[in-house]
């Protein structure tokens, strides 16, 4: 009998609390679905977040509030709204948000997700002038062009033996190869690739996961999903791989430390130029970012001070951030490029116009090749790397008429925003076009006013304002050569038997284009491809590492 009264209760208490909220106004968050005491609306979700998210955002508007267990959550979907949230009323929104995994994995001190304060601003000058500040990305310019000339070779080796390749596998190599030797140096050119990737996948996958020990109090210590045992044997991996790293280069310091005392100062005047330690073996020492840090750790001369700890957790936030979004970004590319094949025409037109058939795309052909940009703009507007951009409300506030409670989690769906119709004109379809306009210098076409840096609102990939990605500069230099290089080059065939997964393509060659779940909005399918060198195409015999 009680338990029938205490159901009885609990269906009138869920049915008349959101009126009596309607009518007295009490809480003034945004419009809810009917969620259920302790887990709120987790039962709601699906294993694609974002896409649950949108369901809600069609049935109940633009804004919408969640109770994920204890958590309030809000989420938005409109231009509009991501400006207010992340423009206008910015000073709320100025975190991220640290999961149970976020602080085990990153070891509490990553930067990505520390508070908006000294320690965060330190880091993010540091990144700024000696990483992925316009200057730093255009240092390595050099290193950039090298890998992207050995994955060339690579397709065209597999040509040659008529072998297909797995670019779901590649492309994270050469992306985590490009950031790897940006932070650890050249030197290590592969060293410790093999492991770092794996493990990074490990770590990105872990960071997607929704873990009720995160959103209902009395689970925090209950690992129900099984994600905590993941998480510590994640960590165990690389916290070895990253103490090696460091312990080698520990040792490289200290033997460079012992061969300067040993010169005398008209010697270190002559071994040193322009801050390059040579040590007469033809061996040029060149500082990379990792000394830059451990410098700090060793001198104490900044006023931040590092650990031992801070430098493992931003080598951790730097491989995790830049390896899996660039690599996806490009897949998606290739994707969409298969199965648009005027698309793929037009881009191979401007590329032959502009640079011609005797030499590779690099770099600086970008700015004249708009509609290879305009390629990867659509892409991380339909595929965006990051679907949901998290952030934290660090104080309780009002935004139009609602009040956000302090500690909510924020959601701006990016996904779901470049799918409104009110915003995109047929969003489903691949278009590059949208972003370009005509030019009036001699006609043809030129970028429009659109851009990637969530200036607008319209497109977030990258996010917006303080806490807005920093590896932008980067990933925009990166990804139209690269794309460029293997249209240039390449056909990609999609053979039948993609690794045998039948879902992957249809009968008519299409590729399947669903979504994994996941942090980085993954494909569904691997995407395998046989490369076939484009008809008379001297370039291929030309690529160099
Ligand atoms: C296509 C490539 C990439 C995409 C789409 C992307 C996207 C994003 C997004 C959406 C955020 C959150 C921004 C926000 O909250 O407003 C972010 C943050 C971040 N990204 Fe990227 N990213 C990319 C590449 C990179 C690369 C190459 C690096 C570094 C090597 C990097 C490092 C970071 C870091 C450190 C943060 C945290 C920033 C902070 O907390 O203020 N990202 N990224």
């Amino acid at each position: 009998m009680i338990v029938e009264y205490l159901a009885l209760f609990v269906v009138i208490f869920l049915i008349v609390r959101p009126i009596l909220n309607k009518i007295f106004r009490t809480n003034k968050l945004p419009p809810s679905p009917i969620g259920l005491p302790i887990i709120g609306h987790f039962h709601l979700l699906g294993p694609i977040i974002h896409r649950s998210f949108k369901q809600f955002t069609d049935r109940y508007g633009p804004i919408i509030s969640l109770r994920l267990g204890s958590i309030p959550c809000i989420v938005i979907s409109s231009p509009e709204l991501a400006r207010d949230f992340l423009k206008t009323n910015e000073q709320y929104f100025c975190e991220h948000n640290a999961s149970i995994a976020v602080n085990r994995l990153t070891y509490a001190s990553s930067v990505a997700f520390a508070p908006y304060g000294p320690y965060f601003k330190f880091i993010k000058k540091l990144t700024i002038n000696e990483l992925l500040g316009t200057r730093p990305v255009n240092s390595f310019a050099a290193l950039r062009t090298k890998e992207r000339n050995r994955f060339l070779q690579l397709l065209r080796e597999k040509s040659q033996r008529g072998e297909t390749v797995n670019l779901t596998d590649e492309l994270p190599k050469l992306s985590n190869n490009i950031v790897s030797q940006m932070i650890l140096g050249t030197s290590n050119d592969g060293d410790y690739a093999d492991e770092a990737r794996i493990v990074i996948k490990e770590v990105t996958k872990v960071f997607g996961e929704f873990n009720l020990s995160d959103f209902v109090w009395f689970l925090k210590n209950v690992d129900l999903q099984g994600i905590g045992k993941r998480i510590e044997a994640t960590f165990k991996k690389y916290d070895t791989l990253l103490e090696k790293i460091i312990s080698e280069r520990e040792e490289l310091r200290r033997k460079r430390k012992k061969m300067v005392s040993s010169l005398d100062n008209n010697d270190i005047d002559q071994n040193y130029e322009n801050g390059v330690l040579n040590n007469n073996n033809n061996n040029v020492e060149v500082k990379d970012f990792l000394d830059i840090l451990l410098d700090n750790l060793e001198d104490h001369k900044e006023d931040i001070k590092l650990s031992r700890v801070h430098i493992k957790a931003i080598i951790v936030d730097y491989f995790t951030a830049g390896t899996d979004t660039t690599a996806i970004t490009t897949e998606w590319a290739l994707a969409e490029l298969i199965n648009n094949p005027k698309v793929l025409g037009k881009a191979r037109q401007e590329i032959d116009r502009v640079v011609g058939k005797t030499r590779l795309v690099s770099e600086s052909d970008s700015p004249n090749l708009p509609y290879i940009q305009a390629i990867i703009k659509e892409t991380l507007r339909l595929h965006p790397p990051l679907p949901l951009l998290e952030r934290k409300c660090v104080k309780q506030c009002q935004i139009g008429e609602y009040i956000i409670p302090e500690n909510a989690m924020l959601f701006v769906n990016n996904w779901a925003m470049a799918r409104d119709p009110k915003t995109w004109e047929s969003p489903m379809d691949f278009r590059p076009e949208r972003f370009l306009v005509e030019s009036n210098e001699g006609g043809g076409l030129k970028m429009g006013p659109i851009d990637v840096k969530g200036n607008n609102f319209q497109l977030l990939p990258f996010g917006a304002g303080r806490r807005m990605c920093p590896g932008v500069n980067l990933a925009t230099q990166m990804l139209p050569a690269l794309l460029a290089n293997i249209i240039q080059c390449f056909d990609l065939t999609v053979p039948d038997s993609q690794g045998g997964d039948p879902r992957a393509v249809n009968d008519l060659g299409v590729l399947n284009m669903e979504e994994a779940p996941g942090f980085t909005g993954p494909r569904l399918h691997e995407l395998i491809c046989l490369p076939v060198p484009r008809l008379g195409s001297p370039l291929i015999s030309t690529i160099e590492a």
